[in-house]
């Protein structure tokens, strides 16, 4: 059994000629909150690509749970048990806040839409979509169309729909972009909560948040690791200070 969830081990991405990521090396543990920041163009989203299936890595292995999964399609991953969220929006704006997210948590037991919501399993998807829905503080939002939320409520749900997959690994790329220092802070405990025994990995550039949020943080600096630590130890590294937090421009 490997204790590691998710492990990367020479991950490299070339875009044609240019070569993006090389040699990556990853140990996300299980069960931790793990976040991947560095200087813009550092290849984070290249390296969140890679992971939540979007891209196919060039070379090297990306394993869940001791399987290769480097390649697979994002259904194929989300059935191995990774979530991912999206940094735009991804609920259906048509569809009620509640609607949303019972449609990710009828995923996760195999339901599909139907009108004839009976028996035991419907009572089941209706419990977790409405443990959800209280989870985020969104109650006196269910009944409404997802377009007539505010962003941070959009945001909130598209995280909610992650979860209620039921996924193991939860994968968020920048959860607070575009959010006010209020609406940060209170999705930042929204995550915290809703990610409680299951692991997450984030790709985010609010420092706060990092290191809030954060078990452990990887830097990344011209598509390599640079260093993997807590977050004193990231905050403390000289490397990481001349390479990426003394830039100013974060
Ligand atoms: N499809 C692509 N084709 C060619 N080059 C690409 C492609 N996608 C990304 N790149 C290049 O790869 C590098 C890393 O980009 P990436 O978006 O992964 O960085 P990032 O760390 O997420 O940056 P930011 O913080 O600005 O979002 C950049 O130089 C970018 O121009």
């Amino acid at each position: 059994m490997n204790a590691n969830t998710l492990k990367l081990e020479g991950v490299a991405k070339t875009f044609g000629v240019v070569r993006v990521l090389e040699a990556i090396d990853l140990d996300i543990r299980q069960g931790e909150r793990h976040a991947l920041i560095g200087p813009n163009g550092a290849g984070k989203s290249t390296l969140f690509n890679l992971i939540s299936g979007a891209f196919a890595p060039t070379s090297g292995l990306i394993a869940l749970n001791g399987t290769s999964i480097g390649g697979l399609v994002p259904h194929a991953l989300n059935r191995a048990g990774l979530g991912r969220s999206f940094q735009i929006t991804h609920v259906f704006d048509r569809l009620t806040v509640r609607e949303n997210i019972l449609l990710a948590v009828m995923g996760r037991f195999g339901k599909r839409w139907s009108l004839m919501r009976i028996g035991p399993v419907w009572a089941q998807i209706a419990e977790e979509t409405d443990r959800l829905i209280a989870g985020a503080n969104l109650a006196a939002q269910a009944g409404k169309r997802a377009a007539d939320l505010a962003y941070s409520e959009q945001r909130a749900v598209e995280i909610c729909m992650t979860v209620g997959t039921g996924a193991s690994v939860i994968l968020l790329d920048e959860p607070t972009a575009g959010m006010s220092r209020e609406e940060t802070r209170h999705i930042i405990e929204f995550i915290r909560r809703m990610t409680e025994g299951r692991t997450l990995v984030m790709v985010e550039h609010d420092m706060d948040v990092v290191f809030t949020l954060a078990d452990r943080v990887s830097v990344l600096v011209n598509g390599r690791i640079l260093v993997t630590g807590t977050p004193a130890e990231i905050r403390s590294d000289p490397r990481v200070r001349e390479a990426y937090l003394g830039d100013g421009e974060h």
